[in-house]
């Protein structure tokens, strides 16, 4: 597949035919040939056939059928100096943010794309009961509940690196769908997506919050990237279920982000108590 539209938009981008997992290809890459891959270096494949969710998880793609899009990202401070830890929580929700976006811009009309991003994303014209886009903290996108994107992020530690891959289902049809809670763009749009501008929707969403989150001193407030996320995310205001890391469960309304963008919930069991989750299961529950 040919990206012209993508390929001009950052500063190196590698079409792949084929990848085992594109986050190890361009690992691989920032590592072996530092300096010839600069921060936003970008590797894409429409053909990845060991994409990695967390954990170890599988990520599925059908042949020709979905995009799997590495980010490398080399942030550097205004003055030069390598980002707080508590700022690197934000990338993920970053890129969560910037495909949330452009996925609205792929299903819905323009105007309810581009509205605030408060505005529910509704198209109820044709009875089908309306498609909603929303960020599910921390790494998915989801329209109407269905999931269209998961985002992994890996943190490359000898290079001061984190790799932002994120996996986009955009043409799978019902019968590749490879779980009951997954969609497409195409199964929404009943028309063909060109992956090339939804591609490059992404990336010019992406580069510009990642500039001014960096220009702003990696501070998600001062930048805006917290509002963007935060009015992004259908996450907060719901009931959830988080399974933590250890095995705990904690269920309770997910009210806020804190500063590291982590997820504050509201303890059921402990009178509502805020509790931190910077990772885990998260299960939208119904009232
Ligand atoms: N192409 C795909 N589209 C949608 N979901 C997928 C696809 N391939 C795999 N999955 C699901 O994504 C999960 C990847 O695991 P991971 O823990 O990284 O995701 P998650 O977003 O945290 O989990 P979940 O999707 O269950 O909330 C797999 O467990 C699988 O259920
Ligand atoms: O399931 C998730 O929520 C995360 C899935 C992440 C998949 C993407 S596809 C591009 C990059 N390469 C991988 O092996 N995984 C990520």
């Amino acid at each position: 597949m040919e990206f012209p539209l993508s390929r001009a938009a950052v500063p190196r981008f590698l079409a792949l035919d084929e990848a085992g997992s594109t986050n190890d290809e361009l690992a691989a890459r920032a590592r072996s040939e530092a300096s010839d891959w600069p921060d936003l270096s970008v590797v894409v494949t429409d053909d990845q056939t060991r994409g990695r969710g967390r954990l170890g998880r599988t990520w599925l793609a059908p042949s020709g059928k979905s995009l799997a899009i590495s980010i490398l990202l080399r942030p550097r401070l205004p003055g030069g100096g390598e980002l707080p830890p508590d700022a690197l929580g934000w990338l993920p929700l970053l890129a969560g943010a910037a495909m949330t976006r452009a996925v609205r811009a792929a299903v819905l009309p323009a105007a309810d794309a581009d509205a605030g991003p408060e505005e529910p994303a509704v198209i109820d014209g044709d009875g089908t009961g309306g498609v909603d886009v929303w960020l599910k903290w921390p790494n998915d996108v989801l329209i109407s509940g269905y999931k269209v994107c998961g985002i992994l992020s890996e943190l490359l530690a000898d290079q001061h690196a984190v790799l932002v891959g994120s996996g986009l289902n955009v043409s799978l049809d019902e019968h590749d769908l490879p779980t009951l809670t997954s969609t497409s763009l195409s199964l929404v749009t009943h028309a063909p997506v060109d992956a090339d501008a939804v591609l490059v929707d992404y990336l010019g969403r992406f580069t510009a919050l990642y500039r001014a989150f960096l220009d702003a001193g990696a501070d998600a407030r001062a930048s805006g990237l917290a509002d963007e996320v935060a009015g992004l995310c259908g996450t907060l205001g719901t009931r959830v279920r988080v399974e933590l890391p250890g095995g705990e469960e904690l269920v309770g309304v997910a009210a806020s982000l804190d500063d590291a963008g982590r997820l504050i919930v509201q303890d059921e069991a402990d009178e509502g108590r805020e509790r931190a989750v910077a990772a885990g299961d998260v299960t939208h529950l119904r009232y």
